[in-house]
């Protein structure tokens, strides 16, 4: 693994701490090996991507981090911690919503919190602060059958944000979104990753929106994957979301990748 840097930014550049490390895990299902002593530091406060082809163990690693399943070997420490199962530090906003039907969009934001039984007025407070956060005011009392595919994944990630976890975990969040949604909620994830803090990290299938949306891209090999390089972007990451698409860096790191990636595709 190598770590890429081709700008002069980088001189300057600082990376925080890790909020994740993931160490040396190897993960096994009966006979398919999907990780093979994977290592992958997430700076906190900033969003790194999983790009690798398809059934590399994207997936996999999101859950290993989330605790929701066990790696044969290898540690993963979320601020220091030992990861030993699921825990309120990590939120995991899933690939097919699993918003609770019955529930209208507020109910479903504050549902964490409700859980942890946090009172009604405030857990409604936080959860109205990040419904307008992602973009759903109006829609507090709509139930998810009433909203797009685009609007359930911000039901998601609002839910993710208001229990407050350090790190979310999304998997593939805009795969079942439109393009010019995709785009929307793109420039609203940059925006969030800003503001918030937190640490993200994002599957996705998409070489541009991962260049797009991240402080860092980690390319997977395939099966048994491990890590293949990581970029770190650099000239465009403060620039105004519009004009990150017409950086030369940009599309170099775009071309790049898909160089890399090319040889995967069947
Ligand atoms: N519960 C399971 N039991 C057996 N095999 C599994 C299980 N979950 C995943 N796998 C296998 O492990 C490999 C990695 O799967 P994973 O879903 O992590 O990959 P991915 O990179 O996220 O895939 P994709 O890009 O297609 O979404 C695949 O070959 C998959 O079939």
């Amino acid at each position: 693994m190598h770590q890429t840097n081709r700008s002069f930014d980088h001189l300057q550049e600082i990376v925080p701490p890790s909020a994740v490390s993931v160490r040396n895990v190897s993960k096994r299902y009966n006979d398919v090996e999907a990780l093979r002593d994977l290592s992958l530091e997430f700076p906190r406060g900033q969003l790194t991507s999983l790009l690798g082809p398809s059934g590399c163990g994207k997936t996999t690693l999101l859950k290993i981090i989330a605790g929701l399943i066990k790696a044969n070997s290898g540690d993963v420490e979320v601020n220091g911690v030992k990861v030993e199962g699921p825990g309120p530090d990590r939120a995991f906003v899933f690939q097919d919503f699993a918003l609770l039907p019955w529930a209208n969009v507020l109910r479903n934001v504050a549902f964490g919190l409700e859980l942890r039984g946090v009172a009604k007025s405030e857990r409604e407070a936080i959860a109205e602060k990040y419904i307008r956060n992602v973009g759903l005011t109006g829609f507090e009392r709509s139930y998810p059958h009433e909203l797009s595919g685009g609007m359930r994944q911000r039901v998601g990630l609002a839910r993710a944000l208001a229990v407050d976890a350090q790190v979310l975990l999304l998997d593939e969040p805009f795969s079942a979104v439109d393009e010019q949604n995709r785009r929307k909620f793109q420039e609203d994830m940059l925006a969030l990753v800003q503001n918030e803090k937190k640490t993200f990290i994002f599957v996705t299938h998409s070489i541009e929106e991962a260049v797009y949306v991240s402080d860092q891209i980690a390319v997977l090999l395939p099966r048994p994957s491990r890590v293949s390089e990581v970029i770190r972007p650099t000239s465009f990451r403060n620039k105004d979301a519009v004009n990150i698409r017409r950086d030369p860096e940009y599309l170099d790191i775009i071309d790049r990748i898909w160089a890399s990636l090319r040889n995967y595709v069947e």
